[in-house]
């Protein structure tokens, strides 16, 4: 996984979708022709060995976020067994009629994945998943896929704005390395319609939004069923569990199933490290939480910001509380330029960087995450700290770095603070683990609030109240990619307007 791409998904999130009523306002051709298709998935279902109960029922007929929604036919609660899928069914790698030409190409992960769907998608009704693949749509309306007129007009000053550029330069380079060749080669026979960039671009939306983490031998796939719930984190009425009949398989006993979070950067596999398939094991589907009948019945997709969920899914949650803001590196290094000369800068930064109380996720960090309610990571306030350190602490501070290295990150930071500053700290302070407040002081908070106006600045002259009035007006069905970005942007802001109230409240406390 790429920086860019770790920094949209080790986000939280929270999403819940307004119910939208759209039965009436749909064509009857357009229903007629969508229960044709729910008809023939269920056909497909059953000769597959899906046993999907008569509690549920798939409908197209305008749920949260438009498409196919699941609803329950009668109440189901906690422990409802309501489906078993076969993980044999699942549109994976290693199950699919590509696999030979995709392992010997070296391809593997999201790649790999997206060339088994366009593979089968290209077969048509010749292939084993057709009664699936004519129930998904063409593709996902994921920022992937916007033009870079509409990424620019509609994500400038985003999380989002800079990766999904890069990302669409990266999607259609490995098209052209990987996927090209292939075609070209005249090795496959593949059809050069159906395995164009265009295709490719589509194929990835859908791996993105709907691909499952299934287990240690099927790797990630396509999961039939699995993948027609929307979501709703928190508020989840079911759970995917894989189950394994063998006592001597690697996955004894259950474990919930979850969406794919990685995006398979690796693109080469060593298929002597993929394990020997075993067809026995099923996927089941158990409700976790009452649902009433006539109800939707939602699935999670994940514990992730509103950043991650348009970027992935192509929709956003206005009320996320898993919601966060990242702010990058270079932004703090040009924020401390304007009020220090950039040799001072450059200095305390690598000061910094040599301390390392990073913790090893975070060794190489370039940006800080904002929590929903406005908290500044850690890593932002040591940063600060140090940049506002008088130069006999900070020179203090270099005597005593090598020392501080191993520390573990509390019993360091309190080190430090000690060393540096007047304070006396009193003991339940030091031991309370509250160590953030340590290091809050008035010019770290001056410089957090000065970074918040800083980061909003990205996003242009409108105002947080213009954007909700544009929300307001906005159709999240009609205007889909207008009405998400907005959300994310608004939301955004909220998140730097609570960053600087976290400031403002803890400069004040501290005159008081
Ligand atoms: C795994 S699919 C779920 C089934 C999908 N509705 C369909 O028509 O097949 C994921 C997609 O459903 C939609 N979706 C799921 N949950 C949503 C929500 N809470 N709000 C809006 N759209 C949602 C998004 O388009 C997302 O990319």
């Amino acid at each position: 996984m790429s920086r860019v791409e770790e920094k949209i998904f080790y986000v939280s999130g929270r999403p819940i979708g307004r119910p939208v009523n759209r039965t009436q306002s749909i064509p009857v051709l357009v229903q007629t022709h969508s229960l044709t298709r729910i008809r023939a998935f269920k056909r497909w279902m059953k000769s597959h060995d899906f046993d999907c109960s008569d509690a549920l029922e798939i409908v197209d007929d305008g749920c949260v976020g438009g498409g196919i929604s699941v609803r329950a036919v009668c109440d189901l609660k906690e422990g409802d067994l309501v489906a078993t899928i076969p993980k044999s069914a699942c549109l994976t790698i290693q199950t699919s009629g590509a696999r030979e030409m995709i392992e010997s190409a070296g391809l593997a992960g999201s790649l790999g994945l997206a060339v088994a769907v366009m593979y089968e998608r290209s077969l048509g009704p010749a292939s084993p998943w057709h009664g699936y693949l004519q129930l998904l749509p063409d593709r996902e309306c994921v920022p992937l896929v916007w033009s870079l007129r509409e990424v620019d007009a509609f994500l400038s000053g985003t999380e989002l704005h800079k990766t999904v550029k890069e990302d669409k330069s990266s999607v259609y380079e490995d098209w052209r390395e990987f996927i090209e060749p292939l075609v070209l080669s005249g090795t496959w026979n593949l059809d050069p319609d159906r395995f164009g960039v265009e295709q490719y671009f589509s194929a990835k939306t859908l791996v993105s939004s709907r691909s499952f983490q299934i287990d240690s031998c099927y790797g990630f796939g396509m999961v039939p069923l699995a993948d027609l719930f929307n979501h709703k984190t928190g508020a989840e009425h079911v759970h995917f569990t894989s189950v394994t009949s063998s006592s001597s398989s690697d996955d004894d006993g259950d474990s919930d199933i979850s969406y794919e979070s990685h995006d398979g950067e690796s693109s080469i596999v060593n298929s002597n490290t993929r394990s020997s398939g075993k067809d026995d094991t099923n996927l089941e589907m158990i409700i976790v939480k009452y649902a009433e009948a006539g109800c939707e019945v939602f699935n999670t997709y994940g514990i992730i910001g509103n950043a991650a969920l348009l970027y992935r899914y192509g929709f956003t949650e206005p009320d996320n509380q898993y919601d966060i803001v990242n702010i990058d590196l270079a932004l703090v290094v040009r924020w401390c330029s304007s009020a220090f000369s950039g040799r001072y800068c450059r200095a305390r930064v690598s000061c910094w960087r040599k301390l390392n109380y990073l913790g090893s996720a975070n060794q190489h960090c370039e940006y800080f995450e904002i929590s929903c309610d406005g908290e500044p990571e850690l890593e932002l306030l040591v940063l600060l700290y140090i940049i506002f350190l008088q130069e006999e602490d900070y020179e203090k501070l270099g005597y005593m770095s090598d020392a501080l290295v191993n520390l573990d990150e509390s019993t360091a930071i309190v080190k430090l603070v000690k060393a540096t500053s007047n304070k006396r700290m009193k003991m339940d302070q030091e031991t309370s683990g509250d160590i953030k407040e340590l290091l809050v002081s008035d010019n770290v908070c001056f410089a957090l609030s000065s970074l918040a106006d800083l980061r909003e600045s990205l996003y242009g002259s409108s105002s947080v109240e213009e954007d909700t009035k544009k929300i307001e007006r906005c159709c999240d069905m009609k205007e889909r990619k207008a009405y998400h970005s907005l959300v994310l942007r608004k939301c955004e802001r909220l998140i730097l307007g609570r960053l600087r109230d976290y400031a403002s409240k803890r400069s004040s406390k501290k005159k008081l």
